[in-house]
């Protein structure tokens, strides 16, 4: 048995995470936890969120030190905000856990880029060196290897699951961008009350046009650029990403349906679509991205959705962990 601590165990994500290592065979959850001064410090995980009553009835501890788990846990989730996850995470590495952050704070391997997008310094570079990238579905070695696992974020992982097969396979035409248009559910925004995410002000809007932090981080992964544009959506969760490319000259829709066979099907995570493409519903409350599309000419059109608070956040965590340890990839998933 592993131990394990959840930090932000009330947030969206945490408490996702929670529920899947709840009934994890092979992990102990020995404490959840929320900031020093958290109201909800001393609650049980079950009054914030009653789908637990009975399944886990586990009190929320105030994070006061992280030394205070050194020895105790072997393993740590941060489903903390970038900057906390950023000054929390060294700490529980120093202590030899192994740390899953599903935060943006390691996720790509350029200082000046959390000056840029996240408003801090980061002051890690060895961690941010060390920091492997968990697209589970590309990454299984790497991730096996690693102490500390950057889960990717929610809009990275509909997009680059999408985009990966056809630039690996060489598919798409470089002088066309591919365009990603992608909606995402409220929950994107975490539990926090906010005036932008209050039921009667969203509606459906594109934000963060040409400077949403997911913009870098697509393009450092994939290696290609794109146009990349989010957009928020007045439901609660679920991610449809809409991307619009150019293949080179004579490739066929067999090439392509060819190049998603070949990444993907032996990868339980990921359904693929022989014919039409995927709505949201057929993914929020499960851990799977699928991937449809059509061609037309030389256009491709694919379509990625997922459930931003699963296979976006916290079921590609415990993803990674079943790929770090060695338990079956799908375990306590589904
Ligand atoms: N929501 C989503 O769709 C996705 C989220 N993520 C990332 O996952 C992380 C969590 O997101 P989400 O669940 O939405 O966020 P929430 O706002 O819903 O939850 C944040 C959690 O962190 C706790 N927290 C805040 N400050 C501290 C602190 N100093 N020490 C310990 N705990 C703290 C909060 O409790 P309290 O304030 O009471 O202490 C709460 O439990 C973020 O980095 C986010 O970017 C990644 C992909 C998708
Ligand atoms: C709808 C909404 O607000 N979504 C968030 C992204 C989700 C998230 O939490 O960001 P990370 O994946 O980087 O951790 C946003 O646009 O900032």
């Amino acid at each position: 048995m592993l131990n394990t601590l959840i930090v932000g165990a009330s947030g969206y994500a945490g408490v996702e995470l929670a529920t899947y290592l709840n009934r994890h065979p092979h992990m102990n959850i020995t404490a959840l936890a929320v900031s020093a001064q958290s109201p909800d410090a001393g609650k049980l995980l079950s009054d914030l969120h009653p789908q637990l009553k009975g399944v886990l009835d586990l009190p929320l501890q105030p994070l006061r030190a992280a030394q205070e788990y050194a020895g105790k846990v072997d393993v740590v989730f941060l489903a903390t905000a970038h900057e906390v996850s950023h000054a929390l995470a060294p700490a529980f590495l120093d202590a030899g856990c192994v740390v899953f952050d599903l935060s943006g704070a390691f996720r790509v391997n350029d200082a000046d880029f959390y000056q840029q997008y996240y408003g801090f310094s980061h002051q890690h570079a060895a961690w941010l060196d060390k920091a492997v990238y968990g697209l589970a579905e590309w990454q299984h070695g790497a991730i096996k290897e690693a102490q500390l696992i950057a889960v990717p974020g929610c809009y990275p992982t509909a997009s680059q699951l999408a985009l990966k097969p056809l630039i690996e396979a060489n598919l798409l035409n470089p002088a066309q961008w591919p365009v990603i248009n992608a909606t995402s559910g409220v929950s994107g925004a975490g539990r926090k009350a906010a005036l932008n995410n209050s039921f009667c002000e969203v509606s459906l809007q594109p934000y963060g046009i040409f400077n949403h932090r997911h913009h870098p981080e697509i393009v450092a992964h994939l290696g290609v650029p794109v146009i990349f544009t989010p957009h928020l959506g007045n439901f609660a969760r679920g991610i449809l990403a809409t991307i619009t490319c150019r293949l080179n000259h004579d490739v066929s829709r067999e090439d392509v349906a060819e190049a998603f066979h070949n990444a993907y099907h032996d990868k339980p995570l990921v359904r693929l679509y022989e014919t039409g493409v995927p709505a949201l519903k057929a993914v929020v409350g499960l851990p799977y991205c699928d991937i449809g599309f059509d061609v037309q000419g030389e256009h491709l059109i694919v379509v990625a959705a997922e459930d931003n608070l699963l296979k976006g956040a916290a079921s590609q965590a415990v993803q990674c962990l079943n790929i770090r340890f060695g338990f079956p990839e799908t375990q306590s998933l589904i």
